[in-house]
Protein backbone atom coordinates (compact mmCIF):
# COMPACT_ATOMS: atom_id res chain seq x y z
CA UNK A 1 0.00 0.00 0.00
CA UNK A 2 1.17 3.43 -0.81
CA UNK A 3 0.11 5.96 1.89
CA UNK A 4 -0.01 9.71 2.05
CA UNK A 5 -0.34 12.07 4.92
CA UNK A 6 -0.89 15.42 5.79
CA UNK A 7 1.47 18.18 6.48
CA UNK A 8 0.08 18.55 9.52
CA UNK A 9 1.20 15.22 10.26
CA UNK A 10 4.02 15.18 8.64
CA UNK A 11 5.25 17.87 10.79
CA UNK A 12 4.13 16.33 13.87
CA UNK A 13 6.51 13.33 13.65
CA UNK A 14 9.15 15.41 12.22
CA UNK A 15 9.32 17.13 15.48
CA UNK A 16 9.36 14.04 17.24
CA UNK A 17 12.09 12.54 15.18
CA UNK A 18 14.31 15.56 15.45
CA UNK A 19 13.99 16.00 19.15
CA UNK A 20 15.55 12.24 19.56
CA UNK A 21 18.55 13.08 16.46
CA UNK A 22 21.36 15.48 16.55
CA UNK A 23 20.33 18.82 15.16
CA UNK A 24 20.57 18.80 11.22
CA UNK A 25 20.88 14.97 11.03
CA UNK A 26 17.02 15.19 9.35
CA UNK A 27 17.93 17.37 6.80
CA UNK A 28 21.20 15.14 5.77
CA UNK A 29 19.24 12.84 4.89
CA UNK A 30 16.61 14.65 2.96
CA UNK A 31 19.85 15.91 1.51
CA UNK A 32 22.15 12.46 0.88
CA UNK A 33 18.36 10.72 -0.89
CA UNK A 34 17.76 14.12 -2.80
CA UNK A 35 21.60 14.14 -4.57
CA UNK A 36 21.55 10.65 -5.08
CA UNK A 37 18.35 10.78 -6.93
CA UNK A 38 19.99 13.76 -8.64
CA UNK A 39 22.60 11.78 -9.53
CA UNK A 40 20.88 9.07 -11.21
CA UNK A 41 19.08 11.07 -13.35
CA UNK A 42 22.41 13.26 -14.58
CA UNK A 43 24.35 9.55 -14.70
CA UNK A 44 27.46 11.37 -15.03
CA UNK A 45 27.81 14.04 -11.86
CA UNK A 46 31.00 15.02 -13.51
CA UNK A 47 31.10 18.10 -15.14
CA UNK A 48 27.49 18.73 -15.35
CA UNK A 49 25.95 21.93 -14.64
CA UNK A 50 23.35 22.11 -12.11
CA UNK A 51 21.08 24.96 -11.05
CA UNK A 52 19.76 25.30 -7.44
CA UNK A 53 16.50 27.54 -7.22
CA UNK A 54 16.54 28.16 -4.01
CA UNK A 55 13.57 30.17 -1.40
CA UNK A 56 14.07 30.49 1.90
CA UNK A 57 13.00 27.48 3.99
CA UNK A 58 13.96 24.44 4.94
CA UNK A 59 13.13 23.11 1.61
CA UNK A 60 16.25 25.33 0.38
CA UNK A 61 18.19 23.96 2.42
CA UNK A 62 17.83 20.48 1.35
CA UNK A 63 18.61 22.03 -1.90
CA UNK A 64 21.47 23.96 -0.59
CA UNK A 65 23.27 20.86 0.85
CA UNK A 66 22.51 18.12 -2.18
CA UNK A 67 24.32 20.64 -3.88
CA UNK A 68 26.81 20.73 -2.37
CA UNK A 69 27.23 16.76 -2.98
CA UNK A 70 26.90 16.94 -6.02
CA UNK A 71 29.78 19.82 -6.40
CA UNK A 72 32.24 17.64 -4.21
CA UNK A 73 31.41 15.00 -7.15
CA UNK A 74 32.80 17.44 -9.85
CA UNK A 75 29.23 19.00 -10.87
CA UNK A 76 29.00 23.04 -11.63
CA UNK A 77 26.35 24.11 -9.00
CA UNK A 78 25.07 27.18 -9.08
CA UNK A 79 22.43 28.60 -6.05
CA UNK A 80 20.04 30.69 -7.53
CA UNK A 81 18.49 32.37 -4.09
CA UNK A 82 15.09 34.06 -3.81
CA UNK A 83 15.98 35.67 -0.64
CA UNK A 84 19.94 36.36 -0.33
CA UNK A 85 19.42 37.38 3.37
CA UNK A 86 17.06 34.76 4.50
CA UNK A 87 18.53 31.45 2.35
CA UNK A 88 19.67 28.39 4.77
CA UNK A 89 22.62 29.69 6.35
CA UNK A 90 24.53 25.83 7.16
CA UNK A 91 23.56 24.62 3.77
CA UNK A 92 25.01 27.63 1.71
CA UNK A 93 27.72 27.17 3.76
CA UNK A 94 28.10 23.74 2.66
CA UNK A 95 27.71 24.82 -0.57
CA UNK A 96 30.32 27.60 -0.82
CA UNK A 97 32.59 25.33 1.04
CA UNK A 98 32.41 22.69 -2.01
CA UNK A 99 33.09 24.50 -4.61
CA UNK A 100 29.22 26.03 -5.82
CA UNK A 101 28.40 29.10 -6.53
CA UNK A 102 25.64 32.15 -5.71
CA UNK A 103 23.47 34.11 -8.08
CA UNK A 104 20.43 36.48 -6.61
CA UNK A 105 17.00 35.50 -7.71
CA UNK A 106 15.27 38.09 -5.73
CA UNK A 107 12.68 40.39 -7.44
CA UNK A 108 12.96 39.27 -10.81
CA UNK A 109 10.26 41.24 -12.39
CA UNK A 110 7.48 39.03 -14.39
CA UNK A 111 5.70 40.16 -17.39
CA UNK A 112 1.65 38.94 -16.11
CA UNK A 113 0.94 36.88 -13.95
CA UNK A 114 -0.12 33.79 -15.97
CA UNK A 115 2.92 33.34 -17.88
CA UNK A 116 5.38 34.77 -16.09
CA UNK A 117 8.91 35.59 -17.79
CA UNK A 118 11.65 37.64 -16.73
CA UNK A 119 11.57 40.79 -17.67
CA UNK A 120 13.94 44.15 -17.75
CA UNK A 121 13.02 45.86 -14.39
CA UNK A 122 13.27 44.40 -10.31
CA UNK A 123 17.08 43.55 -10.53
CA UNK A 124 17.44 45.23 -14.01
CA UNK A 125 18.44 43.91 -17.44
CA UNK A 126 21.77 42.21 -16.40
CA UNK A 127 20.95 39.83 -13.30
CA UNK A 128 18.14 38.44 -15.22
CA UNK A 129 19.65 38.06 -18.06
CA UNK A 130 22.69 36.09 -15.85
CA UNK A 131 19.69 33.97 -13.98
CA UNK A 132 17.98 33.06 -17.42
CA UNK A 133 21.20 31.97 -19.42
CA UNK A 134 22.28 30.06 -16.47
CA UNK A 135 18.81 27.79 -16.23
CA UNK A 136 18.65 27.83 -19.95
CA UNK A 137 22.41 25.78 -19.93
CA UNK A 138 21.60 23.67 -17.34
CA UNK A 139 21.62 20.09 -17.24
CA UNK A 140 19.29 19.79 -13.77
CA UNK A 141 17.33 22.11 -12.44
CA UNK A 142 16.68 21.44 -8.54
CA UNK A 143 13.40 22.94 -7.38
CA UNK A 144 13.92 23.93 -3.61
CA UNK A 145 11.52 27.04 -3.79
CA UNK A 146 8.74 26.32 -1.20
CA UNK A 147 8.07 22.59 0.13
CA UNK A 148 5.37 21.49 2.74
CA UNK A 149 5.92 25.47 4.40
CA UNK A 150 4.53 26.93 0.87
CA UNK A 151 0.96 28.18 0.78
CA UNK A 152 -0.76 28.99 -2.52
CA UNK A 153 0.68 29.62 -6.12
CA UNK A 154 4.14 31.02 -6.46
CA UNK A 155 4.98 34.47 -5.68
CA UNK A 156 5.76 36.24 -9.05
CA UNK A 157 9.62 36.30 -8.30
CA UNK A 158 8.97 32.63 -7.88
CA UNK A 159 6.70 32.01 -10.47
CA UNK A 160 9.59 33.73 -13.13
CA UNK A 161 12.51 31.05 -12.12
CA UNK A 162 9.62 28.23 -12.35
CA UNK A 163 9.06 29.60 -16.20
CA UNK A 164 13.00 29.79 -17.16
CA UNK A 165 12.92 25.81 -15.79
CA UNK A 166 10.02 25.41 -17.63
CA UNK A 167 11.59 26.99 -21.03
CA UNK A 168 15.21 24.99 -20.13
CA UNK A 169 16.08 21.36 -21.83
CA UNK A 170 17.39 20.66 -18.02
CA UNK A 171 15.83 18.25 -15.99
CA UNK A 172 13.63 19.06 -13.08
CA UNK A 173 13.41 18.23 -10.15
CA UNK A 174 11.76 18.85 -7.07
CA UNK A 175 12.50 18.92 -4.00
CA UNK A 176 9.78 17.07 -1.15
CA UNK A 177 6.92 18.66 -3.95
CA UNK A 178 6.43 20.89 -7.22
CA UNK A 179 6.94 24.40 -5.37
CA UNK A 180 3.30 26.04 -5.74
CA UNK A 181 1.10 23.43 -5.65
CA UNK A 182 -0.83 22.66 -2.51
CA UNK A 183 0.63 19.31 -0.30
CA UNK A 184 -2.44 18.03 1.10
CA UNK A 185 -5.11 18.51 -1.42
CA UNK A 186 -3.60 18.12 -4.94
CA UNK A 187 -4.65 21.96 -6.09
CA UNK A 188 -3.18 24.10 -7.97
CA UNK A 189 -3.42 27.87 -7.56
CA UNK A 190 -1.44 29.98 -9.77
CA UNK A 191 2.07 29.08 -11.16
CA UNK A 192 3.60 26.08 -9.88
CA UNK A 193 7.03 24.28 -10.50
CA UNK A 194 6.82 21.12 -13.34
CA UNK A 195 9.29 18.83 -12.56
CA UNK A 196 10.46 15.55 -13.96
CA UNK A 197 11.25 13.89 -11.09
CA UNK A 198 10.05 14.70 -7.39
CA UNK A 199 12.08 13.64 -4.30
CA UNK A 200 9.57 13.36 -1.50
CA UNK A 201 10.87 12.84 1.76
CA UNK A 202 9.40 10.86 5.33
CA UNK A 203 5.88 9.78 3.02
CA UNK A 204 4.23 10.79 0.22
CA UNK A 205 2.07 13.76 0.40
CA UNK A 206 -1.43 13.61 -0.77
CA UNK A 207 -1.23 16.37 -3.68
CA UNK A 208 1.31 14.40 -5.27
CA UNK A 209 -0.93 11.61 -6.01
CA UNK A 210 -4.09 13.95 -7.14
CA UNK A 211 -4.43 15.82 -9.96
CA UNK A 212 -3.95 18.31 -11.04
CA UNK A 213 -1.19 18.39 -8.88
CA UNK A 214 0.13 14.94 -9.54
CA UNK A 215 0.94 15.81 -12.92
CA UNK A 216 3.40 18.41 -12.07
CA UNK A 217 4.97 16.03 -9.75
CA UNK A 218 6.68 14.23 -12.65
CA UNK A 219 7.59 10.45 -11.64
CA UNK A 220 7.90 10.41 -7.68
CA UNK A 221 10.70 8.98 -5.66
CA UNK A 222 10.43 8.43 -1.77
CA UNK A 223 13.08 8.91 0.32
CA UNK A 224 13.25 7.23 3.76
CA UNK A 225 13.97 9.74 6.49
CA UNK A 226 13.07 7.39 9.71
CA UNK A 227 9.81 9.31 10.31
CA UNK A 228 7.11 7.27 12.54
CA UNK A 229 3.35 7.61 11.11
CA UNK A 230 0.68 6.87 12.88
CA UNK A 231 -2.00 4.39 11.83
CA UNK A 232 -4.40 6.02 9.50
CA UNK A 233 -3.33 7.62 6.36
CA UNK A 234 -5.10 10.70 4.77
CA UNK A 235 -4.78 8.74 1.44
CA UNK A 236 -4.10 5.33 0.20
CA UNK A 237 -3.42 3.78 -3.36
CA UNK A 238 -3.77 -0.11 -3.65
CA UNK A 239 -0.45 -2.08 -4.81
CA UNK A 240 -0.83 -5.04 -6.69
CA UNK A 241 -0.32 -7.11 -3.81
CA UNK A 242 -3.25 -5.72 -1.61
CA UNK A 243 -5.82 -5.76 -4.75
CA UNK A 244 -4.71 -9.68 -4.72
CA UNK A 245 -5.54 -9.57 -0.69
CA UNK A 246 -9.17 -8.60 -1.49
CA UNK A 247 -9.95 -10.33 -5.09
CA UNK A 248 -13.07 -12.79 -4.38
CA UNK A 249 -11.76 -16.68 -5.27
CA UNK A 250 -13.93 -19.20 -5.81
CA UNK A 251 -13.16 -22.13 -3.67
CA UNK A 252 -14.38 -26.01 -2.90
CA UNK A 253 -17.79 -25.01 -1.54
CA UNK A 254 -18.48 -22.27 -3.96
CA UNK A 255 -21.52 -22.43 -6.18
CA UNK A 256 -22.97 -19.58 -8.72
CA UNK A 257 -25.44 -18.22 -5.81
CA UNK A 258 -22.59 -18.27 -2.76
CA UNK A 259 -20.04 -16.68 -5.10
CA UNK A 260 -22.68 -13.54 -5.37
CA UNK A 261 -25.45 -12.58 -7.88
CA UNK A 262 -25.38 -9.16 -9.34
CA UNK A 263 -28.91 -7.02 -10.57
CA UNK A 264 -28.00 -4.48 -13.44
CA UNK A 265 -30.97 -2.30 -14.11
CA UNK A 266 -29.10 -0.23 -16.48
CA UNK A 267 -29.41 0.39 -20.40
CA UNK A 268 -33.03 1.82 -22.61
CA UNK A 269 -33.91 1.59 -26.19
CA UNK A 270 -32.06 4.66 -26.92
CA UNK A 271 -28.58 3.11 -25.44
CA UNK A 272 -29.23 -0.45 -25.20
CA UNK A 273 -24.94 -0.46 -25.52
CA UNK A 274 -24.45 1.00 -21.76
CA UNK A 275 -26.76 -2.31 -20.68
CA UNK A 276 -24.06 -4.68 -22.83
CA UNK A 277 -20.90 -2.53 -21.34
CA UNK A 278 -22.12 -3.14 -17.74
CA UNK A 279 -22.84 -6.86 -17.96
CA UNK A 280 -19.44 -6.98 -19.77
CA UNK A 281 -17.79 -5.94 -16.39
CA UNK A 282 -19.56 -7.10 -14.29
CA UNK A 283 -19.06 -11.08 -15.97
CA UNK A 284 -15.29 -10.26 -15.14
CA UNK A 285 -15.98 -8.98 -11.98
CA UNK A 286 -16.44 -12.44 -9.59
CA UNK A 287 -20.36 -12.41 -9.14
CA UNK A 288 -21.19 -15.95 -9.70
CA UNK A 289 -24.69 -15.16 -12.12
CA UNK A 290 -25.69 -11.77 -13.39
CA UNK A 291 -29.48 -10.87 -13.71
CA UNK A 292 -30.30 -8.15 -16.34
CA UNK A 293 -33.64 -6.14 -15.80
CA UNK A 294 -34.58 -3.60 -18.80
CA UNK A 295 -35.43 -2.94 -21.86
CA UNK A 296 -32.30 -3.98 -23.72
CA UNK A 297 -32.29 -8.02 -23.04
CA UNK A 298 -32.23 -8.70 -26.80
CA UNK A 299 -28.67 -6.92 -27.01
CA UNK A 300 -28.13 -8.02 -24.15
CA UNK A 301 -28.34 -11.50 -24.32
CA UNK A 302 -27.05 -11.45 -28.12
CA UNK A 303 -23.60 -10.48 -26.23
CA UNK A 304 -23.86 -12.11 -23.31
CA UNK A 305 -26.18 -15.37 -23.93
CA UNK A 306 -24.98 -16.53 -19.76
CA UNK A 307 -26.59 -13.19 -18.38
CA UNK A 308 -30.62 -14.41 -17.06
CA UNK A 309 -32.53 -11.40 -18.29
CA UNK A 310 -35.69 -10.67 -16.98
CA UNK A 311 -38.33 -7.59 -17.93
CA UNK A 312 -40.13 -7.98 -14.59
CA UNK A 313 -38.74 -4.25 -12.92
CA UNK A 314 -36.30 -4.52 -10.00
CA UNK A 315 -38.31 -5.44 -7.22
CA UNK A 316 -39.82 -8.38 -8.46
CA UNK A 317 -36.82 -10.05 -9.75
CA UNK A 318 -34.95 -13.05 -7.80
CA UNK A 319 -33.11 -12.18 -5.54
CA UNK A 320 -29.56 -10.21 -5.89
CA UNK A 321 -26.43 -9.80 -3.39
CA UNK A 322 -25.95 -6.02 -4.96
CA UNK A 323 -27.51 -3.41 -7.82
CA UNK A 324 -25.84 -1.59 -10.62
CA UNK A 325 -28.44 0.78 -11.95
CA UNK A 326 -27.80 3.80 -13.89
CA UNK A 327 -25.99 3.45 -17.30
CA UNK A 328 -27.92 4.28 -20.00
CA UNK A 329 -31.02 4.46 -17.99
CA UNK A 330 -32.74 7.45 -19.72
CA UNK A 331 -35.16 8.76 -17.24
CA UNK A 332 -36.24 5.37 -15.70
CA UNK A 333 -36.79 6.99 -12.33
CA UNK A 334 -38.81 4.25 -11.05
CA UNK A 335 -36.03 1.16 -11.49
CA UNK A 336 -33.85 3.75 -9.78
CA UNK A 337 -35.97 4.63 -6.98
CA UNK A 338 -37.11 0.63 -6.92
CA UNK A 339 -33.18 -0.26 -6.78
CA UNK A 340 -32.22 1.93 -3.95
CA UNK A 341 -35.34 0.53 -1.89
CA UNK A 342 -33.50 -2.82 -1.60
CA UNK A 343 -31.85 -4.13 1.13
CA UNK A 344 -28.83 -4.94 -0.20
CA UNK A 345 -25.55 -2.89 -1.29
CA UNK A 346 -26.26 -1.11 -4.71
CA UNK A 347 -23.84 0.90 -7.05
CA UNK A 348 -25.76 4.04 -8.74
CA UNK A 349 -24.21 5.60 -12.04
CA UNK A 350 -24.43 7.81 -14.85
CA UNK A 351 -28.39 8.78 -15.27
CA UNK A 352 -29.09 6.83 -12.08
CA UNK A 353 -27.35 9.88 -10.57
CA UNK A 354 -29.31 12.55 -11.52
CA UNK A 355 -32.21 10.17 -11.11
CA UNK A 356 -31.79 9.43 -7.46
CA UNK A 357 -33.37 11.19 -4.73
CA UNK A 358 -30.69 12.24 -2.14
CA UNK A 359 -33.02 11.60 0.85
CA UNK A 360 -33.95 8.12 -0.75
CA UNK A 361 -29.87 7.34 -0.51
CA UNK A 362 -29.17 9.05 2.72
CA UNK A 363 -31.95 6.59 4.25
CA UNK A 364 -30.54 3.47 3.16
CA UNK A 365 -29.42 0.98 5.67
CA UNK A 366 -27.34 -0.96 3.43
CA UNK A 367 -24.19 0.16 1.35
CA UNK A 368 -24.33 2.40 -1.21
CA UNK A 369 -21.77 3.17 -4.37
CA UNK A 370 -21.99 6.22 -6.29
CA UNK A 371 -19.72 6.43 -9.32
CA UNK A 372 -19.58 10.01 -10.78
CA UNK A 373 -16.97 11.57 -13.28
CA UNK A 374 -16.88 15.24 -12.71
CA UNK A 375 -19.62 16.56 -14.63
CA UNK A 376 -21.94 14.43 -12.92
CA UNK A 377 -20.34 15.22 -9.51
CA UNK A 378 -20.40 19.19 -10.20
CA UNK A 379 -24.26 18.62 -11.24
CA UNK A 380 -24.95 16.96 -7.72
CA UNK A 381 -23.07 19.72 -5.93
CA UNK A 382 -24.30 22.52 -7.35
CA UNK A 383 -21.05 23.78 -9.24
CA UNK A 384 -18.75 24.71 -12.23
CA UNK A 385 -17.03 20.83 -13.46
CA UNK A 386 -13.91 22.69 -13.30
CA UNK A 387 -14.41 22.86 -9.57
CA UNK A 388 -14.93 19.42 -9.05
CA UNK A 389 -11.72 18.81 -11.47
CA UNK A 390 -9.61 21.78 -9.50
CA UNK A 391 -10.56 20.12 -5.68
CA UNK A 392 -10.97 16.56 -6.35
CA UNK A 393 -10.63 15.85 -2.89
CA UNK A 394 -12.36 18.04 -1.13
CA UNK A 395 -15.71 17.04 -4.21
CA UNK A 396 -15.33 13.38 -3.64
CA UNK A 397 -15.93 14.08 0.24
CA UNK A 398 -18.36 16.65 0.31
CA UNK A 399 -20.65 14.44 -2.07
CA UNK A 400 -19.43 11.51 0.19
CA UNK A 401 -21.20 13.42 3.19
CA UNK A 402 -24.01 14.61 1.82
CA UNK A 403 -25.19 11.63 0.11
CA UNK A 404 -24.31 9.52 3.06
CA UNK A 405 -22.71 7.10 0.70
CA UNK A 406 -19.08 5.80 -0.63
CA UNK A 407 -18.51 8.09 -3.98
CA UNK A 408 -15.90 6.73 -6.40
CA UNK A 409 -15.37 9.95 -8.34
CA UNK A 410 -13.98 8.73 -11.96
CA UNK A 411 -10.82 10.71 -13.52
CA UNK A 412 -7.05 10.45 -14.11
CA UNK A 413 -6.95 10.00 -10.74
CA UNK A 414 -10.11 8.26 -9.68
CA UNK A 415 -10.36 8.98 -5.76
CA UNK A 416 -12.78 7.25 -3.88
CA UNK A 417 -14.60 8.28 -0.57
CA UNK A 418 -16.50 7.03 2.26
CA UNK A 419 -19.42 9.07 3.77
CA UNK A 420 -18.06 8.72 7.60
CA UNK A 421 -14.40 10.26 6.38
CA UNK A 422 -11.69 8.11 6.86
CA UNK A 423 -8.71 7.50 4.34
CA UNK A 424 -9.53 8.11 0.60
CA UNK A 425 -8.38 5.83 -1.97
CA UNK A 426 -6.49 6.99 -4.82
CA UNK A 427 -6.32 4.60 -7.72
CA UNK A 428 -2.86 4.56 -9.63
CA UNK A 429 -3.21 2.87 -12.72
CA UNK A 430 -5.58 4.70 -14.64
CA UNK A 431 -4.49 5.98 -18.18
CA UNK A 432 -5.99 8.38 -20.78
CA UNK A 433 -6.88 5.88 -23.36
CA UNK A 434 -10.09 5.15 -20.73
CA UNK A 435 -11.39 8.20 -21.64
CA UNK A 436 -13.45 6.28 -24.14
CA UNK A 437 -17.49 6.25 -24.49
CA UNK A 438 -18.54 3.38 -22.32
CA UNK A 439 -15.35 2.97 -20.53
CA UNK A 440 -17.01 4.15 -17.34
CA UNK A 441 -20.09 1.42 -17.99
CA UNK A 442 -17.64 -1.45 -17.80
CA UNK A 443 -16.59 0.04 -14.62
CA UNK A 444 -19.73 0.49 -12.53
CA UNK A 445 -20.57 -3.28 -13.94
CA UNK A 446 -17.29 -4.62 -12.45
CA UNK A 447 -17.65 -2.46 -9.19
CA UNK A 448 -21.04 -3.96 -8.98
CA UNK A 449 -19.77 -7.55 -9.19
CA UNK A 450 -17.47 -7.12 -6.53
CA UNK A 451 -19.94 -5.69 -3.98
CA UNK A 452 -22.25 -8.71 -4.77
CA UNK A 453 -18.93 -11.10 -4.23
CA UNK A 454 -18.79 -9.30 -1.02
CA UNK A 455 -16.42 -6.33 -0.76
CA UNK A 456 -17.33 -2.87 1.25
CA UNK A 457 -18.14 -0.25 -1.05
CA UNK A 458 -14.63 1.10 -0.68
CA UNK A 459 -12.64 -2.06 -1.77
CA UNK A 460 -15.17 -2.63 -4.48
CA UNK A 461 -14.89 0.89 -5.72
CA UNK A 462 -11.13 0.77 -5.51
CA UNK A 463 -10.38 -3.02 -6.79
CA UNK A 464 -12.78 -2.08 -9.46
CA UNK A 465 -10.75 1.17 -10.39
CA UNK A 466 -7.03 -0.63 -10.36
CA UNK A 467 -8.47 -3.77 -12.94
CA UNK A 468 -10.16 -0.74 -14.68
CA UNK A 469 -7.14 1.13 -15.10
CA UNK A 470 -4.60 -1.87 -15.83
CA UNK A 471 -6.88 -3.32 -18.40
CA UNK A 472 -7.53 0.12 -20.01
CA UNK A 473 -3.52 -0.50 -20.41
CA UNK A 474 -3.66 -3.83 -21.58
CA UNK A 475 -6.24 -3.19 -24.04
CA UNK A 476 -4.87 0.05 -25.52
CA UNK A 477 -1.15 -0.78 -25.06
CA UNK A 478 -0.17 2.51 -27.03
CA UNK A 479 -3.12 3.03 -29.42
CA UNK A 480 -6.83 3.65 -29.07
CA UNK A 481 -9.17 0.84 -27.81
CA UNK A 482 -13.00 0.46 -27.36
CA UNK A 483 -14.77 0.33 -23.95
CA UNK A 484 -15.55 -3.58 -25.17
CA UNK A 485 -11.77 -3.99 -25.51
CA UNK A 486 -11.09 -3.10 -22.03
CA UNK A 487 -13.96 -5.11 -20.82
CA UNK A 488 -12.03 -8.20 -22.79
CA UNK A 489 -8.88 -7.29 -20.91
CA UNK A 490 -10.09 -7.43 -17.12
CA UNK A 491 -9.12 -11.28 -16.79
CA UNK A 492 -5.77 -10.29 -18.17
CA UNK A 493 -5.37 -7.49 -15.73
CA UNK A 494 -6.61 -10.22 -13.21
CA UNK A 495 -4.12 -12.64 -13.65
CA UNK A 496 -1.65 -10.10 -13.49
CA UNK A 497 -2.47 -8.77 -10.40
CA UNK A 498 -2.28 -12.45 -9.09
CA UNK A 499 0.88 -12.65 -10.19
CA UNK A 500 2.14 -9.88 -8.26
N1 LIG B 1 11.24 19.76 9.20
C1 LIG B 1 12.08 18.78 8.96
O1 LIG B 1 12.51 18.07 9.83
C2 LIG B 1 12.54 18.51 7.62
C3 LIG B 1 12.15 19.35 6.60
N2 LIG B 1 12.59 19.14 5.38
C4 LIG B 1 12.33 20.12 4.34
O2 LIG B 1 11.77 21.29 4.86
C5 LIG B 1 10.63 21.65 4.11
C6 LIG B 1 9.74 22.50 4.94
O3 LIG B 1 10.50 23.61 5.31
P1 LIG B 1 9.89 24.96 5.91
O4 LIG B 1 8.94 24.64 6.98
O5 LIG B 1 11.04 25.82 6.25
O6 LIG B 1 9.04 25.54 4.73
P2 LIG B 1 9.36 25.69 3.17
O7 LIG B 1 10.81 25.75 2.90
O8 LIG B 1 8.58 24.66 2.47
O9 LIG B 1 8.67 27.07 2.83
C7 LIG B 1 8.84 28.20 3.64
C8 LIG B 1 9.35 29.37 2.85
O10 LIG B 1 8.70 29.49 1.61
C9 LIG B 1 8.14 30.79 1.46
N3 LIG B 1 6.87 30.64 0.73
C10 LIG B 1 5.70 30.18 1.22
N4 LIG B 1 4.76 30.15 0.24
C11 LIG B 1 5.36 30.62 -0.87
C12 LIG B 1 4.90 30.85 -2.20
N5 LIG B 1 3.63 30.61 -2.54
N6 LIG B 1 5.78 31.33 -3.12
C13 LIG B 1 7.05 31.57 -2.77
N7 LIG B 1 7.53 31.38 -1.53
C14 LIG B 1 6.70 30.91 -0.59
C15 LIG B 1 7.97 31.30 2.86
O11 LIG B 1 8.08 32.69 2.88
C16 LIG B 1 9.10 30.64 3.61
O12 LIG B 1 10.25 31.40 3.52
C17 LIG B 1 10.08 20.35 3.63
O13 LIG B 1 9.25 20.48 2.50
C18 LIG B 1 11.35 19.59 3.33
O14 LIG B 1 11.84 19.93 2.03
C19 LIG B 1 13.60 18.12 5.11
O15 LIG B 1 14.84 18.73 5.30
C20 LIG B 1 13.45 16.94 5.99
C21 LIG B 1 13.43 17.34 7.41
N1 LIG C 1 -7.57 11.17 -18.66
C1 LIG C 1 -7.89 10.01 -18.09
N2 LIG C 1 -6.94 9.20 -17.59
C2 LIG C 1 -7.26 8.03 -17.01
N3 LIG C 1 -8.53 7.56 -16.90
C3 LIG C 1 -9.52 8.32 -17.38
C4 LIG C 1 -9.26 9.57 -17.99
N4 LIG C 1 -10.44 10.11 -18.36
C5 LIG C 1 -11.39 9.21 -18.00
N5 LIG C 1 -10.83 8.12 -17.41
C6 LIG C 1 -11.54 6.95 -16.91
O1 LIG C 1 -12.40 6.47 -17.94
C7 LIG C 1 -13.67 6.11 -17.42
C8 LIG C 1 -14.72 6.99 -18.10
O2 LIG C 1 -15.94 6.87 -17.48
P1 LIG C 1 -17.17 7.81 -17.86
O3 LIG C 1 -16.75 9.22 -17.88
O4 LIG C 1 -18.30 7.42 -16.98
O5 LIG C 1 -17.45 7.36 -19.36
P2 LIG C 1 -18.79 6.80 -20.03
O6 LIG C 1 -19.92 7.55 -19.43
O7 LIG C 1 -18.64 7.08 -21.50
O8 LIG C 1 -18.83 5.35 -19.75
C9 LIG C 1 -13.55 6.28 -15.92
O9 LIG C 1 -13.17 5.06 -15.34
C10 LIG C 1 -12.44 7.30 -15.75
O10 LIG C 1 -11.76 7.20 -14.53
K1 LIG D 1 10.07 22.26 -3.89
Amino acid sequence: MRTAYSVETVRAAERELMARLPEGALMQRAAAGLAAACADLLGRVYGSRVVLLVGSGDNGGDALYAGARLARRGAGVTAVLLAPERAHAGGLDALLRAGGSVESGGSLAPVGTDDARVAPGGQGDGQARIVAELIGRADLVVDGIVGIGGKGGLRPDAAALAALAADSRAAVVAVDLPSGIEADTGEVHGAAVRADLTVTFGTHKPGLLIDPARVYAGSVRLVDIGLALPGEAELEALQHADVAALLPMPGAESDKYRRGVLGIAAGSARYPGAAVLAVSGALRGGAGAVRYVGPAADAVIAAFPETLVSDRGPARVGRVQAWVVGPGAGDDASSVAEVLGAEVPVLVDADGLRLADRDAVRARRAPTLMTPHAGEAAALLGVSRQAVEGARLDSVRELAAAYGATVLLKGATTLVADAGGGVVRVNPTGTAWLATAGSGDVLSGLAGSLLAAGLSALDAGSVAAYLHGLAGRFAADGAPAGAHDVAAAIPDAWRDVRAG
